[in-house]
């Protein structure tokens, strides 16, 4: 019973976004990635991640990049990769952590989907970002205080996505169920002419 109101569950949000995709945006380490591709198999959407994207087409990884070409570079074909996934939609889109700071991304997310901000705090971030060494910005003296840095630049612009979600150190499977949660009541207030949006009715 439960897998069945699961799956009616799944159905009515696909429907519900008519088209458009879901794309996660937030701070390294809160998930994106693991939420994103779970959500997508759940929902039975494809799943993209910008940062595996961009890896495939400049045959590079994201460390490798950074080094050789710079971060303009990097966001320039950020930019370009997410214009052409959102054109493709609707799909699950895990965004890199500085995507959403690109107003023109911005705009185009705005227009062609639904933005989940995964917000968590600087503990569980940095807990999670310490065990890999693949995030360039991160290679500084003290890295927590650039994670704290970006947390004090970057929310202010993650805030205006239209749903948060709270995360925490807690199984995948609860944080992707929490997600459905938040998205079916999005959505159904939405239609519903309940919108729970920002003051720009998004
Ligand atoms: N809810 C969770 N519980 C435990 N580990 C998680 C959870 N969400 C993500 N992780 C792990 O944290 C690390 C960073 O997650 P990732 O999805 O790459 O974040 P992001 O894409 O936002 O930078 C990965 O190793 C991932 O498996
Ligand atoms: O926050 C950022 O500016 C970045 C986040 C990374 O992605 P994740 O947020 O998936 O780690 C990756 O795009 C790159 O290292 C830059
Ligand atoms: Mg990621």
């Amino acid at each position: 019973m439960a897998a069945e109101a699961a799956t009616f569950q799944a159905e009515d949000i696909v429907a519900r976004l008519g088209g458009r995709s879901i794309v996660f945006v937030g701070l390294m380490g809160a998930g994106k990635t693991a939420i994103g591709r779970k959500l997508a198999t759940l929902l039975g959407l494809p799943f993209v991640d910008s940062d595996h994207e961009i890896e495939e087409v400049s045959r590079m990884t994201v460390p490798e990049l950074f080094e050789r070409y710079g971060e303009p570079e990097f966001r320039a074909l950020e930019q370009r990769v997410i214009h052409r996934v959102l054109e493709s939609g609707p799909q699950v889109l895990s965004t890199g952590g500085g995507a959403f700071m690109n107003a023109q991304t911005r705009a185009w997310i705005g227009e062609q989907a639904v933005s989940i901000w995964l917000k968590a705090d600087v503990d569980v971030l940095f807990a999670r970002v310490a065990k890999k060494q693949n995030r360039p910005l991160l290679k500084t003296d003290d890295p927590r205080a650039t994670l704290e840095r970006l947390m004090h630049d970057r929310y202010p612009v993650y805030a205006l996505a239209d749903l948060t979600v709270p995360t925490r150190d807690e199984r995948k499977e609860v944080i992707v169920g929490e997600v459905i949660d938040a998205l079916a009541a999005y959505l159904t207030h939405k239609s519903d002419g309940k919108g729970q949006g920002d003051e720009h009715g998004r």
